[in-house]
């Protein structure tokens, strides 16, 4: 198994915690619009430098808009973005040196394998080509693609794309990494793989902020959370702060962004698959056992 902790050359990442260092990312009044839909509604949000930071928020919260608003990606409609000290929009070229990306729906060369994808990519980001060999064989190798690295992109599955485009997003050693969904259809392994490498690349001092919607992981890996609903910021700080007196941050999360949970029991009453459900909701409609919702949960262990 490769060890995440072997990866060299991000000891210099900036942006840490120290006095004097501008906050990783700072948003103010930021507004988007589609036709009828608002998406991003006012956002003023600060994020510090050298942290572990979630961006959660139930689905068309807003945070894929937020985030690609944040990186220069897209325009937004008011507000401005600075990331690392620079404009977005002003000095787009400071920001886009400073910066890894790992966007939703991640489009990649197809036709590079996985080794021409990073040397293509590093050299666009004006590393030497010695350099980008030797950080790209440990990138490989410590995201367990060494043995897949010849492979064409288009070949690779979802998992092996993520950490193929987390490997891009690394290679020029970003003060600030932003990762929209980078958990979303990978293994435990790999994932236990790319979390390795990210706790490595925060602890020299950088910044990773991503997105999930899986409380638990930003439970287990964030030291600072931004809670996003309806286009705006309901909650945001350090991780303790925003559970609060909650005891866990689903809680927390479910009484912000206020989901009082439909109730698919008596709403769905005619979803059971198995005999009870189908019995009760369909066929017969009057048994005792499919009378109402409660009723059917309650006597499906007698129905079968
Ligand atoms: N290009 C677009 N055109 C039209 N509407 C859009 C576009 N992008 C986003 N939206 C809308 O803006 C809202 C916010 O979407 P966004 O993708 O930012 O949410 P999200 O929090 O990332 O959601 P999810 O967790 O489901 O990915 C949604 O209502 C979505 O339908």
């Amino acid at each position: 198994m490769p060890d995440p902790t072997t990866v060299e050359g991000f000891e210099t990442a900036g942006g840490g915690p120290s006095g004097g260092v501008p906050p990783a990312v700072r948003i103010e009044g930021l507004w988007k619009r589609f036709g009828q839909q608002i998406a991003v509604a006012g956002v003023d949000l600060t994020l510090p430098a050298g942290r572990f930071i979630g961006l959660v928020g139930p689905n068309g919260a807003g945070k894929t808009t937020t985030l690609s608003m944040a990186t220069g990606l897209l325009r937004p409609d008011h507000g401005r973005v600075e990331v690392a000290g620079h404009d977005v929009w002003q000095d787009p070229a400071a920001v886009k040196a400073r910066i890894g990306i790992l966007p939703e729906g991640l489009r990649l060369f197809e036709r590079l394998s996985g080794r021409e994808l990073l040397a293509y990519t590093g050299r666009l980001r004006g590393l030497p080509g010695d350099e980008v060999d030797r950080r790209a064989a440990q990138l490989l190798d410590v995201l367990d693609l060494a043995g897949a690295q010849h492979k064409l992109v288009v070949d690779y599955s979802t998992g092996m794309r993520k950490k193929i485009g987390l490997a891009a997003a690394l290679l020029h050693n970003p003060e600030v990494l932003f990762l929209d969904e980078p958990f979303e259809g990978v293994d435990p392994v790999s994932a236990q793989t790319i979390r390795g490498v990210l706790e490595r690349y925060t602890g020299s001092g950088a910044t990773v902020v991503f997105s999930s919607h899986v409380m638990e992981l930003v439970e287990s890996l964030c030291d600072w959370v931004a809670v996003m609903a309806a286009g705006q910021i309901r909650a945001h700080g350090p991780l303790e702060d925003v559970r609060g007196e909650a005891p866990s941050l689903q809680a927390a999360f479910l009484e912000l962004v206020g989901a009082n949970g439909r109730d698919a029991g008596t709403t769905l009453d005619w979803l059971g698959g198995g005999t009870g459900g189908a019995a009760g909701g369909n066929r017969t409609g009057g048994t005792a056992g499919g009378a109402t919702g409660g009723g059917a949960r309650g006597t499906a262990g007698g129905g079968r």
